[in-house]
């Protein structure tokens, strides 16, 4: 028996203990439970109750028939486990806040959350990295803008290691045995934004694991992220803070033919039209705010992407140009007098 359950049978036998109850309540009690029915006369207050029991005012009995207080003690006990066991299911879902469109709410709430403020990467208080040994620079536009294929020419010319936040967390959902699997399958269906612990632990891990890997130089493109204020916070505050933003600004009507145009071989469960919809409101009223806010640190460089893919990587290679980031040196090796 817990120390609580103790504690709450002692606090009940006292309640009931009959010296503690009324004058009245207390001759009731006696009356009911030791007079025999053919009593010839009334017993007077202070005589025993019978032949082996002391008067009353030597010792106060205690309650003769224990039946009586189980039922409230286990009315107690079973209260108490209860309350406690609500309490602690509340608790671990109350962990979790769900974000988002408020039409898509209701379905994302209905998943069992994991426990998610468990992952450790968002509850540093200092980078884990400084900008002058790991460069960052984030890519967002529109879904369908072209920031993937963008992020190919890039890679190519520049050396980096292209990151993508969408890409990470298909292979997170993808992956046997993950507790977010069914959470991140939610979110990308609704085109909302996964809780940004998960994102930004998937992202340092494949940064760690790039430069153990051999990216010396620490340089990272990181694809469609962050698509949210907390995120944007929450990454370079704990991770590294970013160079820039290259942003892709695309009109709605060329993202939605492109993507209904790959929608038909991606067989991505987001490239249809209502999927598509949903992101483009994500987009406008959640990730648009992070852009507005690194533009307001000057640290956005942006580039229509309405022309030809080749024409808008040649603004890339000038912007970048400006921004003091060169293409890789490839050295020829001669290898035929060797
Ligand atoms: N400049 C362009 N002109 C025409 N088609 C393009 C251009 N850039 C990309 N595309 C095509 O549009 C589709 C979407 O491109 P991409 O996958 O690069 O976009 P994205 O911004 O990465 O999309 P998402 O955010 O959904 O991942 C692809 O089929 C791609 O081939
Ligand atoms: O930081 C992020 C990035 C992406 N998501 C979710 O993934 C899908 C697909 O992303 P793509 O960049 O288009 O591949 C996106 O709609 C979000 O649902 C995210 O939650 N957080």
């Amino acid at each position: 028996m817990s120390p609580s359950t103790t504690h709450l049978l002692r606090t009940s036998q006292l309640i009931l203990r009959p010296q503690l109850l009324s004058p009245q309540r207390t001759r009731a009690v006696r009356c009911f439970t030791t007079s025999p029915p053919n009593a010839s006369r009334l017993r007077q207050p202070g005589e025993p109750t019978g032949p082996n029991e002391p008067p009353s005012h030597i010792s106060a009995p205690r309650s003769k028939s224990p039946l009586k207080v189980w039922p409230i003690v286990a009315i107690f006990v079973l209260g108490s486990f209860l309350f406690k066991k609500i309490v602690d299911q509340q608790k671990e879902q109350g962990a979790y806040k769900p974000q988002g469109p408020a039409n898509n709410r209701q379905e994302v709430r209905s998943i069992k959350m994991p426990a998610i403020s468990n992952l450790g990467a968002t509850t540093r208080t200092s980078p884990l990295w400084s900008p002058d040994k790991v460069t960052v620079i984030f890519v967002l536009g529109g879904p369908g803008a072209g920031k993937g294929t963008q992020c190919a020419k890039i890679v190519s010319d520049y050396g980096f290691k292209h990151l993508s936040a969408g890409d990470l967390l298909r292979e997170e959902q993808d992956r046997p045995g993950s507790e977010f699997g069914e959470m991140i399958k939610t979110y990308i269906k609704e085109g909302t934004i996964v809780p940004m612990e998960v994102t930004v632990q998937l992202l340092e891990n494949a940064m760690k694991a790039s430069i153990e890997g051999g990216n010396e130089k620490g340089l990272f493109l990181i694809d469609g992220f962050p698509r949210k204020l907390d995120q944007a916070h929450a990454f370079e505050r704990t991770v590294v803070p970013s160079k820039f933003t290259l942003f892709f600004d695309c009109s709605e009507a060329v993202m939605e033919e492109r993507l209904l145009n790959r929608g038909k071989t991606s067989g991505r469960a987001d490239d249809n039209i209502e999927s598509i919809k949903k992101r483009f409101r994500t987009f406008v009223e959640t990730s648009m705010p992070v852009v507005d806010e690194m533009e307001s640190k000057g640290k956005v460089v942006k580039i229509n992407a309405e022309r030809g893919a080749d024409d808008v990587y040649e603004d890339v290679k000038k912007k970048f140009a400006e921004r003091g980031v060169d293409p890789v040196k490839l050295t020829f090796v001669n290898t035929q007098n060797a």
